[in-house]
């Protein structure tokens, strides 16, 4: 039988008395979802910053952040606005989830309770930052931003290395 690794103990107090505690939803998991405990309605467009009804205690040399779930972007458009958004061990505020409504057309509501985000709590490193003149070589050196290639294309192209082109730019606007 597969064992699990023991799970790392995290202080929570309800900042709402009703809201059910974050749970993994499956056995392996990386994240325990997180509800909102106000509705809201985001237009096309519109974010908030909704409540989750609960705060943390996370053990220094620990953060958590919080990710979207993809049901919600796939079926509804609905992304974090900040994702990942980071939870920092000293915070001790009620933890928010700033939404934002993608998409073009439809309103989205969302009830008491509903799951809106994910908690994924990872163990982080601090870092001592030693400034120099100048930096060791490497392979990649400043490229970046798509030095690689190998971008999606838009408008047909199948074209491996080429950028997707802005609409106004194909409509020769
Ligand atoms: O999605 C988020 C992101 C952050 N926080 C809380 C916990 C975090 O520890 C604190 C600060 O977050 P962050 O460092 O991302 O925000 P900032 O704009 O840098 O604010 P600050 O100056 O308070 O650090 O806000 C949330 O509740 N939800
Ligand atoms: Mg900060």
């Amino acid at each position: 039988m597969p064992q699990f690794p023991s799970p790392v103990d995290v202080l929570i107090r309800r900042v709402d008395p009703e809201v059910p505690l974050p749970t993994y939803a499956q056995p392996g998991d990386a994240g325990a979802d997180l509800v909102t405990c106000e509705t809201a309605e985001l237009a096309p467009g519109e974010r908030a910053v909704l409540p989750t009804g609960v705060s943390i205690a996370l053990p220094d040399g620990y953060a958590a952040f919080v990710h979207p779930r993809s049901g919600l972007a796939a079926r509804c458009g609905v992304a974090l606005v900040n994702a990942p958004g980071t939870i920092d061990a000293g915070y001790r505020g009620e933890i928010k989830v700033i939404v934002v409504n993608l998409d073009p057309r439809e309103t989205v509501r969302f009830e008491r309770f509903d799951r809106i985000a994910q908690l994924v709590v990872q163990q982080v490193e601090k870092v001592r930052f030693h400034e120099v003149a100048e930096l060791p070589g490497s392979a990649r050196a400043a490229g970046g931003f798509g030095s690689t290639g190998g971008h999606a294309a838009v408008g047909g192209s199948t074209g491996g290395n080429r950028y997707a082109s802005v609409v106004s730019e194909r409509e020769g606007q």
